[in-house]
């Protein structure tokens, strides 16, 4: 069955993204619909060129996409160090600091990413903020304790602050969303996360907390798509381009 034609802005990033994958490196492989316009143009190239390739996959869904692409995915213990990881993101500050897991996938997206010597993002311009938290911050939790954890989600964000914020247990349909490693997620409703830093310190000290969808420090390079298929990269701390804030590039 053919594919309906990608997101131009998607479809610019990934490619410029592959553009960078050299013959022989260590993958890991990112999880989302940006992340998926990636693995097919991987696949599409390592095939073309008969590159040889090692990729680690951050999800399920990435893994059978990929391997039904013909690229091999091994774990990620078998591979070991990666050279660089491609992955989309949900929100990208001037730090190129990340909110990620709207896929529900930040748990092996982060572990990916830290065995990585770069992390690459790929995403449209509807993705690039001034300030995080817009985006609902996914939080992966233990399913024991569940409500006990909420609550000490509630207390450390009242004070940092956040008070008074929803803190949503994501479901599918009427059940919990499960994720790869069995979890459950809560999307914390912040609209603005002024110290990214003190969040994810406060959350990572709360027991029932698995990962938060906080990436800070991780990304080296932001590779922003747009829709008349040019690309802007993104490196820490660059100005970025009024046109590029969400909102106003789509
Ligand atoms: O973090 C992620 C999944 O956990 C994704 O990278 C993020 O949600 C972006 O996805 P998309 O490219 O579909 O917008």
């Amino acid at each position: 069955m053919s594919q309906p034609q990608p997101d131009p802005a998607k479809l610019a990033a990934a490619r410029a993204a592959v553009a960078l994958v050299q013959d022989g490196m260590k993958l890991g492989l990112g999880t989302g619909s940006t992340a998926s316009v990636m693995v097919r143009e991987l696949a599409a190239r390592a095939r073309a060129e008969g590159l040889s390739l090692r990729c680690a996959a951050t999800s399920k869904a990435t893994c059978e996409l990929a391997e039904s692409l013909g690229l091999s995915i091994e774990s990620l213990d078998d591979i070991g160090w990666l050279d660089m990881t491609i992955d989309g993101a949900d929100e990208v500050d001037p730090d190129l600091h990340l909110v990620k897991g709207g896929g529900g996938a930040h748990l092996r997206e982060k572990i990916v990413a830290a065995a990585s010597q770069r992390m690459v993002v790929i995403a449209d311009p509807g993705k690039v903020v001034e300030q995080l938290g817009a985006f609902p911050l996914p939080v992966e939790v233990v399913q024991f304790g569940f409500e006990t954890t909420r609550t000490l989600i509630r207390r450390a964000l009242a004070d940092l602050a956040l008070g008074d914020r929803d803190v949503l247990h994501r479901l599918k349909g009427s059940d919990p969303w499960v994720t790869d490693e069995g979890n459950w997620i809560l999307d914390l409703h912040l609209g603005a996360i002024p110290d990214p830093v003190a969040l994810a310190r406060a959350l990572s000290a709360i027991p029932g907390v698995v990962e938060h969808g906080l990436f800070l420090g991780m990304c080296h390079l932001a590779i922003i798509g747009k829709p008349d298929g040019t690309v802007v990269r993104l490196d820490r701390n660059a100005d970025i381009d009024a046109d590029m804030l969400a909102g106003e590039g789509d």
